[in-house]
């Protein structure tokens, strides 16, 4: 869906490259997500994509288009999500939409995109009354509004809580299933494990590593096992390797003959693999 090879951009008063020659594909379909610390550049290299930003320095195809040429229409494709829900208070959550909806030649099945966010039988209600949950829901109605071939999407479970971040997450999930393709930016790890197909660890304008959250954990994750036994009243353990397990005369003794608590692998989190990759934490700024 895009494709992009080392992008260079500086902001015109800054002397310094905010964007140091980073190149990625964005494949249709998937959710490609950019993990990073505040200032790394995550914002800036999705505005360069939806052509708020210009004179980058590098190429950017969208499918299979200079992205320098396309010309408004490529609008009409696109769906964009950069803030927190902002929405006209005093007008119906239908009146806030129809305003919107004319600014696109495409339009999505309104009732169809509302019944799928659960806010149909709220449409006439004023968007003032409405929950933080439904005004998110809303927020996402209104980057569908086009029926987008594919979103951008700016941090965007921050300062929600738990509930309504999950909440937006399964909206994400619904339109990958519907076949949309998803550009997210995050510093919040748990979004991008969760959501994510594939992630770009970007930091001070660089991409340090693509891959998938899974193949990320494989890659750097300890190869190790932790079996937590009862040991008179008492709560042991023992670490295995996970290379020759089978063949591991101590292992298969303490499972034969121990009560077993807890068996896990070493996992390391996305947060542990990104501090390992790039030297720096994600609330580093
Ligand atoms: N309009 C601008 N003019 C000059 N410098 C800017 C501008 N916008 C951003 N920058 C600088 O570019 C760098 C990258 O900013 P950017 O907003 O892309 O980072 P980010 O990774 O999205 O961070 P955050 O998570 O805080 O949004 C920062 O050093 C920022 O100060």
């Amino acid at each position: 869906m895009f494709s992009v090879r080392d992008l260079r951009f500086t902001y015109p008063k800054n002397h310094v490259e905010t964007i140091k020659g980073i190149s990625f594909e964005i494949k249709k379909g998937e959710i490609f997500g950019f993990l990073g610390p505040s200032g790394a550049g995550k914002s800036t290299t999705q505005k360069i994509l939806i052509k708020l930003l210009d004179r980058y320095q590098g190429s950017i195809y969208y499918d299979s288009k200079s992205l320098s040429e396309l010309n408004e229409s490529f609008y009409e494709d696109i769906g964009v999500s950069f803030e927190m829900p902002i929405h006209f208070s005093k007008l119906t959550a239908m009146e806030n939409i129809e305003f919107f909806l004319k600014l696109y030649k495409n339009h999505a099945d309104i009732e169809d995109l509302m019944k799928s966010v659960g806010l149909w039988e709220d449409r006439n209600k004023m968007v003032g009354e409405f929950s933080k949950g439904m005004k998110i829901r809303l927020n996402f109605v209104r980057a569908m509004l086009n029926n987008p071939k594919m979103l951008f999407l700016d941090e965007p479970t921050n300062g929600l809580d738990p509930a309504n971040a999950m909440i937006l997450k399964n909206l994400i999930k619904a339109y990958q299933k519907q076949g949309g393709t998803v550009f997210v930016t995050s510093h919040i790890m748990a979004d991008i494990d969760q959501l994510c197909d594939r992630v770009a660890f970007i930091v001070d304008g660089q991409i340090k590593e693509i891959d998938s959250p899974r193949n990320l954990k494989i890659k750097y994750g300890k190869r190790t096992i932790k079996v937590e036994y009862n040991e008179n009243n008492h709560t042991a353990s023992q670490i295995f390797d996970m290379d020759g397990l089978n063949e591991n005369g101590t292992f298969f003794k303490l499972l034969k003959e121990k009560k077993i608590e807890t068996i896990h692998t070493g996992e390391t989190t996305l947060e542990e693999i990104f501090i390992k990759v790039t030297g720096v934490g994600l609330n580093h700024a």
